[in-house]
């Protein structure tokens, strides 16, 4: 199956796009596809019908329909850790059942997300009060997938966000947490403790450094302290209140834990309605998902446009690049989902992966990005597939001129990517400047761009949160399709814990309580260049 696709990347795939389209001047109609009112266009690619089915036989080799369904229907799918995979479970707002071990989880999602619009509810209506009245601001601690999810929604919501003003701390460094509690009064901040495990060292220094704060002016801070966590038992020993802790299960995965109690912080900022929308549009990518025909389904086609460049034509990288400046953090966001989840080398059953595991995903919000790493993109010598979107709407009426700018900018530099600029053309634009000979030539090959250049398109409505709820859900589900193409097992992370094992045993060396002995030469000579200096 794979011999297939490298034979096509060999002979066609350097990617002549723009003869794929002198030969089919209507390729756009075939290579995009439509979900409730998202367009998907992925005609800049040199994907053709070959290609696609080469591609679409490696999602039947690897049983994708049987895995999908394996992990809606709450399948141990993530197997290294004995787990069901049931993000999509939270926003089943339909409440089919959904088994795990023979029991149905959605009586307890519901119920919990009906505490969750409760509480929400009364801090926005200001009939939960903390020492010194309404609750004006919310500190959301958390980190990796406790933060980023919450923290790039309550950007990209800002147009709906009308309750307390809602912050996020992740960092270890005491900065976050010094400049975010600058300035607050705890008398009227309610601070959330997010975190799946209650355990993760950096949230935890965090929620003791905040209780801190508090207790310097509240006489009772637990009070002002809500936790979101799989352990009642944890956050019971820390002192939160079993009314003000929303719980879920070791079924949601961090990084995929945002359309559950994680996402209170959201809630609060949207209110549940908005918040119920957010569900109700990734609920729709998930229906689209498990039922579209695979040539026709948005995840599946985005996850094979993926493996055709990073697996097939070797590109490692990709660009996300959204033309909306309030998509700021979803690079960021984007990072987590998909580096942790699929960049594994091993495949699940413990064999070496046959294949590159997944691309390095990085990016900017257009048109910012242009000022900075898109000349890498258009004339770098590497090749870096990129992922455009943008909102046929925006928000700000009276700025309308500013938004079709910005469309007309995302457009520009797809067109830009795949037209290229030959020598020819820029000989006669040196030709043009008044230049002749040597001097011209120099001057034009600087200002040639090689074109042929690959690049999607997202296009949707605009962002509302069913739309951004579609968009999250899109991506979630691509990570899935990629993962299991792959064969790897999307929902663990062992490749984040031996760094913290690490941490633990040189923080008493740092501090002196215990000696260097063991440590490698390097950082024995780091850690007394420190302790030399503070
Ligand atoms: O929510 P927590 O248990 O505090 O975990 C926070 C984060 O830390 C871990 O190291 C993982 O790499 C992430 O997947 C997780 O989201």
């Amino acid at each position: 199956m794979w011999d297939k696709l490298k034979t096509l990347a060999e002979t066609q795939g350097a990617g002549q796009i723009l003869d794929l389209f002198a030969a089919d001047p209507s390729r756009f109609e075939g290579f995009s596809a439509r979900a409730d009112g998202l367009l998907f266009d992925y005609s800049k690619t040199s994907i053709d019908a070959e290609v696609l089915q080469a591609l679409l036989d490696l999602t039947e080799a690897a049983d994708l329909p049987a895995r999908r369904e394996a992990m809606f229907s709450g399948e141990k799918i993530n197997e290294t850790e004995g787990r069901a995979v049931l993000h999509t479970a939270l926003r089943n707002l339909d409440a089919d059942p959904v088994l795990v071990d023979g029991q149905d989880v959605m009586p307890e999602v519901l119920s919990t997300l009906s505490r969750m619009e409760a509480f929400a509810t009364s801090l926005r209506d200001g009939s939960f009060t903390g020492q010194g009245g309404a609750i004006t601001d919310v500190v959301n601690i958390g980190i990796g997938g406790s933060d980023l999810g919450p923290v790039m929604a309550t950007l990209a919501l800002a147009p709906y966000c009308d309750g307390p003003r809602v912050h996020y701390v992740s960092n270890v460094d005491g900065a976050h947490i010094h400049d975010t509690l600058q300035g607050l009064n705890p008398e009227t901040t309610l601070v959330i403790v997010a975190s799946k495990t209650f355990t993760t060292i950096e949230t935890m220094t965090n929620a003791a450094t905040a209780r801190d704060w508090m207790a310097e002016k509240v006489i009772d801070p637990s009070a002002q302290f809500a936790a979101l966590s799989t352990s009642a038992s944890l956050t019971g020993e820390w002192g939160i209140p079993a009314e003000r802790v929303f719980g879920f299960e070791d079924w949601v995965g961090g990084r995929y834990s945002m359309w559950g109690p994680i996402g209170l912080p959201v809630m609060i900022a949207v209110g549940p309605e908005n918040f119920r929308d957010f569900l109700s549009g990734a609920q729709a990518m998930d229906k689209h998902f498990r039922t579209a025909p695979a040539a026709e389904n948005l995840p599946v086609l985005l996850a094979l446009v993926g493996i055709w460049h990073n697996q097939g034509l070797g590109h490692g990288t990709r660009a996300v690049l959204p033309y909306e400046q309030r998509l700021l953090r979803l690079p960021a966001y984007l990072q987590q989902l998909e580096m942790e989840s699929n960049g594994k080398r091993v495949a699940m059953d413990g064999s070496d992966l046959t294949q590159p595991s997944g691309p390095v995903v990085w990016g900017e919000p257009g048109t910012n990005g242009q000022h900075a790493f898109y000349q890498l993109i258009h004339q770098g010598t590497r090749v870096v597939p990129c992922e455009f979107m943008m909102g046929i709407n925006g928000f700000e009426g009276d700025l309308k001129h500013q938004h079709d700018l910005l469309l007309a900018n995302c457009l520009a530099q797809s067109e830009a990517l795949m037209m290229g600029r030959s020598l020819e053309e820029a000989r006669g634009l040196m030709q043009k400047a008044g230049l002749e000979g040597a001097e011209l030539e120099r001057q034009a090959r600087h200002r040639v761009f090689p074109g042929n250049r690959p690049s999607t398109t997202l296009l949707y409505p605009k962002l509302t949160p069913f739309v951004f709820g579609q968009i999250v859900a899109l991506y979630e589900h691509r990570v899935f399709v990629e993962g299991v193409v792959l064969g790897i097992n999307s929902f663990d992370q062992w490749g984040v814990e031996l760094g913290k094992e690490l941490a633990r045993t040189l923080s008493p060396i740092l501090a002196g309580t215990e000696p260097a002995t063991g440590k490698d030469g390097s950082t024995r000579g780091l850690i007394a260049a420190i302790r030399g200096a503070q």
